[in-house]
């Protein structure tokens, strides 16, 4: 693909377009995945039946390649919900889409699970979260859902190769702090428009050392600092994860920034000191430390999403509430994001022992992150949440407060009933 040196969003883009490309350059894309769920999908597979009208063949570009998720309302949380359930279902099989599952749980945690997700690839999703597929090398953004109805028709979407902001995160990540606080740090350092139309691209010692589940979590938000993919290169880590999914899986040292690419802007940081962070209301980059809003009383902790409910995020929580019960008058909430996830949770004894301390242990699904199916927050109520957005009204009430923060943080603050520095517990 020439010799210039290239970063890892020039490389995808170059494959995808079948010829080199560099930032800023206009390309035509081949799509390697298409991903789309019970919100956006419908009106989605409604542009893709306006497109193909007059034509014979009513037929997506690839049924292989698409996969339907059902998380947002599922179960069915309304009327409303089962009919969009029976027009995505009754499209699947007409197409002879394969990949959709009613109750598998959160798109972006199904997708890598079930190997959809290969470094190099370019993947979109009806879903602004899309970007949480960089965590294994692949670019992955998120789409409108007419614009995934092109791609349901045609495969191909055009976009501007985008620059890259890369991050250079050195030291190792202090007891009690995990990749949750990292970005949260981060966004509040650049800001929700800080990676606007860029790749974000996270590396150094300190994320090469990072689990999958850890990776997930950084990539998932680099929306919330504008970024178009939050990209990480993949490493030993990704390639044990992808073979356990796909058992003669290779790593192809390409996929990977070279060195001279041309970064927009390069940010180093030393996180040797960081400390546990939480996002305030009602902006994810109003960051403060842990220690300058601790003591804030909190109503309700929801630990889920596709951000933060792993069954690594359920034992982490678990570890910081110890054998102590939950403080009186707070609800936890706990939403593994899959099926897998919810099965290693229960297998650990976990769902027991969160029942007996009076927690409820939901099925997978999206659950209070968006304000969906359930657990929205009344008035003048204050939510905890593992998950990525603390906007105004996002969890219910125009009138309640988000914040946002690690697992630790939240099993902290469960057994205290107010925020609370999981390094104290
Ligand atoms: C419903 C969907 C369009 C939305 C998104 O795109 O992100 C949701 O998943 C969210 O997290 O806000
Ligand atoms: S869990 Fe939350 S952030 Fe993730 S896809 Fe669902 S609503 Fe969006």
């Amino acid at each position: 693909m020439g010799n210039k040196p290239m970063t890892l969003a020039e490389k995808i883009f170059s494959k995808a377009a079948g010829r080199p490309v560099s930032a800023g350059e206009f390309v035509v894309a081949n799509i390697d995945r298409a991903m789309t769920h019970d919100i956006t999908g419908p009106l989605a597979v409604k542009g893709f039946y306006e497109i193909m009208e007059g034509k014979e063949e009513k037929k997506v570009w690839d049924p292989e390649k698409i996969v339907i998720i059902f998380d947002h309302q599922s179960p069915a949380d309304s009327v409303n919900a089962a009919q969009n359930h029976i027009y995505l279902r009754k499209f699947a099989q007409e197409q002879g889409i394969l990949n959709y599952d009613i109750y598998e749980g959160v798109c972006h945690q199904v997708l890598p699970e079930k190997g959809h997700v290969l470094p190099g690839d370019l993947i979109v999703g009806s879903d602004s979260h899309t970007c949480a597929y960089g965590s294994l090398g692949a670019f992955s953004t998120g789409l409108g859902s007419t614009d995934m109805a092109a791609v349901l028709a045609t495969g191909r979407l055009w976009f501007k190769v985008p620059e890259t902001l890369r991050f250079n995160i050195e030291g190792k990540l202090p007891e009690h702090v995990y990749s949750k606080d990292l970005i949260l740090h981060l966004i509040g350092d650049v800001g929700v428009e800080g990676a606007r139309y860029m790749a974000a691209e996270f590396g150094g010692e300190t994320v090469h050392n990072l689990s999958i589940s850890e990776r997930m979590t950084m990539s998932n938000m680099a929306i919330e600092m504008g970024g178009k993919a939050g990209l990480i290169e993949p490493d030993k880590v990704t390639e044990a994860y992808l073979k356990e999914r796909i058992p003669d899986f290779k790593l192809d040292s390409h996929w990977k920034s070279d060195v001279g690419a041309h970064f927009k802007e390069v940010r180093g940081y030393d996180i040797s000191e960081l400390e546990p962070q939480v996002a305030c209301p009602h902006n994810v980059d109003n960051v403060k430390p842990v220690t300058e809003v601790a003591g804030t009383k909190i109503d309700q902790i929801f630990v889920g999403s596709c951000t933060n409910g792993r069954f690594e995020d359920i034992k982490i929580m678990m570890e910081a509430m110890g054998n102590d019960p939950i403080a009186k008058g707070v609800r936890l909430i706990v939403v593994p994001a899959s099926r897998t996830e919810y099965m290693k949770v229960y297998r650990a004894g976990y769902v027991e022992t969160l029942m007996e301390k009076g927690a409820i242990v939901e099925s997978p699904c999206c659950g209070p992150c968006m304000g969906g199916s359930f657990g929205r927050l009344g008035d003048g109520e204050v939510g905890l949440s593992t998950s990525n957005r603390n906007f105004l009204g996002r969890q219910g009430s125009p009138h309640s407060f988000v914040y946002l923060s690690s697992p630790a943080t939240a099993g902290a603050s469960a057994i205290t009933g107010e925020i609370t520095d999981p390094r104290e517990i």
